[in-house]
């Protein structure tokens, strides 16, 4: 569980503080998938980078399980974006000269002797064993999200945080990542995901509407996919 409290950002630029995020509260559940939508520019990936400790809030707190990570030590943080943190990018940048296998198993090797057990066996969960010895050039770019969302859960992350994770994949391929997606969450995994598209918005189960730094709307979803993309289409447009 993600507590925010009174969560304020601000970026510097030269002398002057440009506000961006403006007094935010909210708690994101275990088991929640949240999907986070508005205008560009609003804030969005701003607050998913200060809430998973990526960037430094100005001011409030961000507690999980109590801990606050605004006032974390750099080391105290790092342990948590590597053990408690997945992240999925719209371009997830891999190391071209390890195979898909290496990349994977990478983080987990840093602490557990299983890395690479544990890799193919996501390979395996995302159905993408056969590129396990390919290198990042040869796989399409649907099969490296498969890959992308492989490494973000190779620490059993308490959050899995998404930015646009469909954003440069054609709507087949997005379709196969979302699906991916619904059933982490379905088998217990907290998902919290940035986009751009009601359709994609629709896996989730929880909805945050933002518009310059705070958020207007915060409901849960339910009924099938074109029901929810209804509805979030509804709130979206009322922005
Ligand atoms: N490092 C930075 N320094 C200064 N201003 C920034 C920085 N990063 C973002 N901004 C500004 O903060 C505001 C919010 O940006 P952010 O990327 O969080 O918005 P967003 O809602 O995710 O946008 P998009 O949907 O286009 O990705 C924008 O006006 C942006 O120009």
């Amino acid at each position: 569980m993600i507590e925010v409290k009174h969560l304020k950002k601000a970026y510097r630029i030269e002398k002057q503080e440009i506000p961006v995020l403006e007094d935010i509260s909210l708690t994101i559940h275990d088991g929640e998938f949240t999907v986070i939508m508005g205008e560009s520019g609003c804030g969005k990936s701003t607050f998913l980078n200060c809430i998973s400790g990526l960037l430094k809030a100005s001011d409030g707190e961000i507690l999980l399980d109590g801990k606050d990570l605004n006032r974390a030590t750099r080391k105290e943080m790092e342990a948590i974006r590597l053990h408690q943190f997945g992240f999925i990018f719209q371009d997830n940048y891999m190391i071209d000269n390890l195979t898909i296998l290496e990349n994977v198993a990478m983080t987990r090797l840093l602490y557990a002797k299983d890395g690479y057990e544990k890799a193919m066996s996501l390979l395996k969960q995302m159905r993408i064993e056969h590129l396990a010895d390919k290198y990042p050039a040869h796989v399409s770019g649907g099969e490296k999200q498969r890959v992308a969302i492989a490494r973000a859960m190779m620490n059993d992350p308490a959050i899995l945080f998404a930015d646009e994770p469909t954003a440069s994949l054609d709507k087949y391929s997005a379709k196969e990542i979302m699906e991916i997606f619904a059933e982490l969450n379905q088998k217990g995994q907290t998902i919290l995901m940035v986009t751009h598209s009601a359709g994609i918005g629709a896996y989730g189960n929880r909805i945050l509407v933002m518009d310059k730094g705070c958020f207007l709307d915060d409901k849960y979803l339910e009924g099938t996919l074109p029901d929810k993309t209804k509805v979030i289409q509804g709130l979206v447009d009322k922005v």
